[in-house]
């Protein structure tokens, strides 16, 4: 991918301050990362209603859904993960800076790559959240039918089976989704956000 060139940086007038001020809360990431099936999903989709409720600006961003838009052109290779996670760090950033607290929702099974995403993000911004789930665990739930596939040989390099997952080596936060429930996992979060002053 060659570099752009000859671009510069303009300044907006109506700075990341002025929007997080006119929010009345912080604008972290918080990037849930685990297998398929842990709970990602589950968790981001619950967490955004709460905070909707609490009246805070939020997006959610999903693997699933950014695969048929943005990154349709991406597989998952290890090269095509990476990238994949590095476009939507990118767009996390950008959402990030608008004043919303951006939910993300990919497997990202690279400690690299998710570091990448953390560097790209002023101190504190970044929270990665590892949604823990046993193998075993995600195998029984198989919401999509897509670990049974992955069994059958009918899915190639399928994470947790033929493709690596890195567990996280120092996360913010550990939500295991099997002894935790949604509501559970969604309190425990909004409490670690109000007690570091994310959100009033
Ligand atoms: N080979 C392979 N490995 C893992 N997952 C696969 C694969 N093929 C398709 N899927 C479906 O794609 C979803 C994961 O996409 P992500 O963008 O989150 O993956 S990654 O972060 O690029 O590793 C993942 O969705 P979730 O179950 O929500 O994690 C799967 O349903
Ligand atoms: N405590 C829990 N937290 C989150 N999901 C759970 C929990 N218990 C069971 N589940 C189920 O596990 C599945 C998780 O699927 P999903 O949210 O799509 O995971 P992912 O996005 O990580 O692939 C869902 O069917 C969900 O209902």
């Amino acid at each position: 991918m060659t570099k752009a060139t000859n671009i510069v940086w303009h300044d907006s007038v109506v700075s990341k301050q002025d929007r997080l001020q006119l929010n009345g809360h912080q604008s972290p990431v918080l990037w849930f990362t685990g297998l398929s099936g842990s709970g990602k999903s589950t968790l981001t989709v619950a967490l955004e209603k709460a905070l909707y409720d609490q009246g805070i600006r939020t997006y959610r961003l999903d693997g699933d859904n950014i695969r048929h838009g943005l990154n349709n052109n991406l597989g998952f290779s290890p090269e095509d993960r990476k990238e994949n996670i590095r476009r939507i760090g990118e767009v996390a950033k950008l959402m990030s800076d608008a004043g919303l607290i951006t939910l993300t929702a990919f497997i990202s099974p690279y400690q690299e790559d998710r570091d990448n995403v953390r560097q790209l993000l002023a101190d504190g911004d970044f929270i990665e959240i590892y949604v823990k789930c046993s193998l075993e665990g995600c195998e029984q739930r198989d919401p999509k039918g897509l670990y049974q596939k992955a069994r059958a040989g009918e899915i190639k390099g399928f994470t947790g089976i033929d493709a690596p997952y890195e567990q996280p080596v120092n996360p913010e936060l550990t939500v295991d989704t099997e002894e935790n429930t949604v509501e559970q996992s969604v309190a425990n979060i909004i409490q670690y956000l109000k007690t570091r002053n994310y959100i009033k």
